[in-house]
């Protein structure tokens, strides 16, 4: 993780510090190429606990970049993981340095040719609690500011802007218009601005989610069907984990192997680490 700075700012929804020494991955984002001569590179950002990180984590990037090929002008350049910090307080949430660790080994396994994750850890890195709409914000400024965008593929070095997204599974989608979760000012500012790329989720009605929003952000929501279906969630894994089942070929082996080094998800039962505490060091916690 990278250390914090000391000096901090408000931006109008939370306090973010900056952090020292920190830069944007983007050892594998890419520039357009020939092929997409004419198409908008899309970076797509994941927002989640990753508690741990699954294989159906790194398939929605698959499934989001087929979908903006075949049904969009935009083309996948890059897609990072963006682990939320131990603000958040959710339940089975190990501490956010081993859930960045477990994305980067996750991405690891990437085929070299193939390669376009990364894990951007400033996130998890905040003290306070950032929205997701801050986080677009940062990536955002990082990519198309700081970078000054996206090599445009003519051989020119001349850039061009990416278009940033959300990326995520249709249980967020429905979480949009449940009350008291989300402001609607940042929901208008992530579909209007930046808009999401939704991955159909077992338990959700994705249509009937997409039918609670505004007309004007339901247009921004590209739908995604799995057309392989998979089921895994990172909830059943802790849970597979409290009772020393397997959890092979659901999450990548070096992750499986962290999580055994590092004593993980073994403490309180079925959910695992409890308010960003995890059994630690292969100290185990058996509830009663
Ligand atoms: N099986 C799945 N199908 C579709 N989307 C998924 C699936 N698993 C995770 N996602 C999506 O991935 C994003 C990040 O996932 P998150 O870390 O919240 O995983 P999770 O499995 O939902 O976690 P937990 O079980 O701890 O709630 C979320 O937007 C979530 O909807
Ligand atoms: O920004 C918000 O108001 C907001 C409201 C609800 C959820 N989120 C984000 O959505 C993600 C949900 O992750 P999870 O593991 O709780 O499904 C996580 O990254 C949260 O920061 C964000």
């Amino acid at each position: 993780m990278s250390e914090e700075q000391g000096t901090s700012t408000a931006n109008g929804h939370g306090q973010t510090t900056e952090l020292k020494g920190y830069s944007l991955p983007t050892d594998v984002l890419t520039g357009l190429q020939e092929k997409d001569r004419g198409r908008i590179p899309l970076v797509l950002c994941a927002c989640g606990s990753f508690s741990p990180v699954t294989y159906l984590h790194l398939r929605m990037f698959e499934m989001a970049k087929d979908w903006a090929r075949l049904h969009t002008n935009y083309t996948v350049v890059g897609g990072y993981l963006s682990p939320v910090g131990d603000a958040y307080k959710k339940k089975g949430l190990a501490p956010a340095e081993d859930r960045v660790k477990m994305c980067e080994l996750a991405c690891s396994t990437q085929e070299q040719k193939v390669r376009f994750l990364m894990v951007d850890n400033w996130e998890a890195s905040q003290s306070a609690y950032q929205p997701t709409a801050q986080v677009l914000d940062h990536f955002n400024h990082e990519i198309n500011t700081v970078l000054g965008g996206i090599d445009d593929g003519t051989g020119t070095s001349t850039k061009t802007p990416a278009k940033i997204a959300l990326l995520g599974g249709a249980d967020l989608l429905e979480t949009f218009t449940q009350p008291g979760v989300w402001s609607t000012a940042d929901l208008d500012h992530i579909l209007t601005d930046y808009g999401a790329f939704i991955i159909e989720r077992a338990g959700t009605d994705m249509a009937d989610a997409l039918q609670r929003l505004k007309p004007e952000w339901r247009e921004r929501v590209h739908a995604i069907h799995q057309q392989i279906r998979n089921d895994v969630s990172s909830t059943k894994i802790r849970d597979f984990l409290s009772q020393d089942m397997s959890i092979r070929y659901l999450v990548p082996e070096l992750v499986i192997s962290y999580i055994n080094d590092h004593g993980l998800y073994l403490k309180d039962g079925a959910n695992g680490a409890v308010d960003g505490t995890a059994a630690k060091n292969g100290v185990v916690e058996i509830a009663d």
